[in-house]
């Protein structure tokens, strides 16, 4: 058995009168893909956001790599190992690739409020860093894109950004808000072989509408509806619920 490394347990979000999240667990374990699908407004984005530290949860309990982390703020948690994807891009167009990837490296080593520059210049002053930024970029397989400004690579390559970004701060945990949203195929296959190549020393959980990558990369899959889990097992099981065809895979899955 893998190591559990995220454990969430009975979290619910209340927004005045409505459950986003209603007593939902997940458990995440190194070299594992936890696939969390549903159609909009299921509360993905908001289970994302509990384990992150965006939101805090109304009730539930976090355990990350050992701590509790329910409540606390997303810096906290990402010093705890969690690291983070956006669907929304979090890059600085008018940076360099690699830049964007010693900024994302440093803030895990900063404290105080974001501001670019004074890290650009201090980063001689952080010993690692730049074999931190090597090794993300390898895995994302932008090292020969690391001297190319952010805004002239292309979108594929700007969500490969993302995931190196997020491997700079040496996470264990990593939950990815659709990585592939916008990509044409060939572009897919290359952000799924991306993750094949970095679940070995992570756990996962990826939230995301393109149903052939969830199957592809998926061990585990949770499916909500409504805030609730509606069903949870592996790609076969889930498929073969009666519960999940009708309520969202169709006959297409
Ligand atoms: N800050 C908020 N305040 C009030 N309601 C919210 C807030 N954030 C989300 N919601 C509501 O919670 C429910 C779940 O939203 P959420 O964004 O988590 O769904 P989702 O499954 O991520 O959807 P999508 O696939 O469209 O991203 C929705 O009804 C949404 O309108």
């Amino acid at each position: 058995m893998s190591d559990l490394l995220l454990s969430a347990q009975h979290l619910t979000k209340r927004f005045g009168g409505l459950a986003a999240v209603n007593d939902v667990s997940v458990d995440l374990f190194r070299d594992r893909i936890h696939a969390v699908i549903g159609p909009n407004g299921a509360g993905k984005s908001t289970l994302t956001n509990l384990l992150s530290g965006d939101l805090p949860p109304t009730i539930g309990q976090i355990t990350l790599n050992g701590a509790h982390t329910a409540g606390k703020k997303p810096e906290t948690i990402s010093r705890l190992g969690l690291g983070r994807s956006y669907q929304k891009t979090n890059i600085f167009l008018p940076f360099t690739v690699w830049d964007n990837v010693r900024l994302a490296a440093q803030s895990r080593e900063r404290h105080g409020p974001w501001n670019p520059l004074r890290w650009l210049s201090s980063a001689s002053a952080m010993p690692g860093v730049n074999e931190r930024c090597e090794r993300a970029l390898e895995l994302a397989g932008l090292t020969a894109r690391a001297h190319t400004v952010a805004a002239t690579i292309s979108h594929g390559e700007q969500r490969q950004l993302e995931i190196a970004m997020t491997l700079a701060t040496e996470p264990t945990v990593l939950l990815l808000d659709e990585p592939l949203a916008g990509m044409g195929q060939a572009e897919a296959e290359s952000m799924v072989a991306l993750l094949l190549r970095i679940k070995k020393d992570h756990a996962m959980m990826l939230v995301e509408h393109d149903m052939d990558a969830v199957f592809t990369l998926a061990d585990q899959l949770t499916v909500m509806v409504n805030g609730q889990v509606i069903a949870t097992g592996t790609p076969a099981e889930v498929r073969a619920d009666a519960g999940v065809q009708a309520a969202y895979l169709g006959e297409e899955h």
